[in-house]
């Protein structure tokens, strides 16, 4: 007897993201794309196409009102949007109060790669007190820093937290505003935006006569999608609110 297909939804499938989201699901033998929608479409397209499974590449600005509209209709979500602080996060969860049986995964980064680089990070984070991030993307990207980036610093913030390591410093005293990078809890990250770019991560640690470097390169888009559709067919079976794949991967 063959298994039922996952009926699965995108949203801002004519993004740079979101068409390779829709090509992916496409082409993968479990699952049905049942909807495909964008800027100025309407949601209740997911709705009267029955998805099971809504898959958000939008804008900051969009995906709380996406994600909103997924929980009120049932419908499990996969999320690589960016712009999820603490805040953000808990009213998410605050949503799925109401709904104990749904979904919902958040990942800063769907790339096996930079998954396992903050991982990395996470781990180097307590022998060293010096650590910065540098950020390079495409110059389309909306947001700075990237979310992967937030989400690593945050990381290595907590690690060094839990170690009792204090911050390291540094000797600077006079600089031009945003030389040093935005201070993301306690740790620098510097934005670099050009065309020909597509995501890139470095993780730099410092002590006394060595450095460490971590560097994760997304080449092609391509690269996420093996971790969108893992987050597709893992999503249903996890209830609440996930953020990031390293738990999916259980790394
Ligand atoms: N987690 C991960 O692994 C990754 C996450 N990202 C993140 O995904 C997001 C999208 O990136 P990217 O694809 O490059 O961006 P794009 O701008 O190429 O695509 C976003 C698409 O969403 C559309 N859109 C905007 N608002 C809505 C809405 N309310 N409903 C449906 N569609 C909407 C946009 O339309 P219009 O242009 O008309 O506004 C556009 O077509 C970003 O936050 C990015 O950081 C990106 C790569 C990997
Ligand atoms: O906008 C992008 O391109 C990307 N966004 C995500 C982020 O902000 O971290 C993931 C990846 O870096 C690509």
């Amino acid at each position: 007897m063959s298994e039922e297909l996952i009926r699965v939804g995108v949203l801002g499938a004519r993004g740079r993201m979101g068409a390779q989201a829709v090509k992916a699901v496409e082409g993968a033998a479990d699952l049905e794309l049942v909807a495909a929608v964008d800027a100025g479409d309407d949601l209740a397209a997911l709705v009267d196409a029955k998805a099971q499974v809504v898959v958000d590449f939008t804008h900051p600005d969009a995906v709380m009102d996406n994600l909103r509209f997924a929980i009120d209709s049932d419908i499990h979500a996969v999320v690589g949007t960016t712009g999820f602080d603490h805040e953000r996060l808990e009213t998410v969860t605050g949503w799925l109060g109401a709904k104990p049986d749904l979904g919902v995964l958040i990942a800063p980064n769907f790339a096996l790669g930079a998954v396992l680089a903050m991982r990395f990070a996470q781990q180097a984070a307590r022998f060293y007190a010096s650590a910065e991030v540098i950020e390079l993307h495409h110059n389309r990207k909306a947001d700075a820093p990237s979310g992967t980036a937030a989400h690593t610093a945050q990381l290595i913030s907590q690690a060094r937290a839990d170690a009792g390591l204090a911050p390291g410093s540094d000797a600077t005293t006079s600089e031009r505003p945003g030389a040093r990078g935005a201070d993301v809890d306690d740790v620098r990250v510097h934005s670099v935006r050009l065309p020909g770019l597509v995501a890139h991560e470095e993780i730099l640690f410092g002590a006394e006569g060595e450095t460490l470097t971590i560097r994760h390169d997304s080449m092609d888009r391509v690269s996420f999608m093996p971790g969108v559709l893992l987050g597709v067919r893992a999503v249903r079976s996890r209830p609440g609110l996930t953020v990031g794949l390293e738990h999916v991967l259980d790394l």
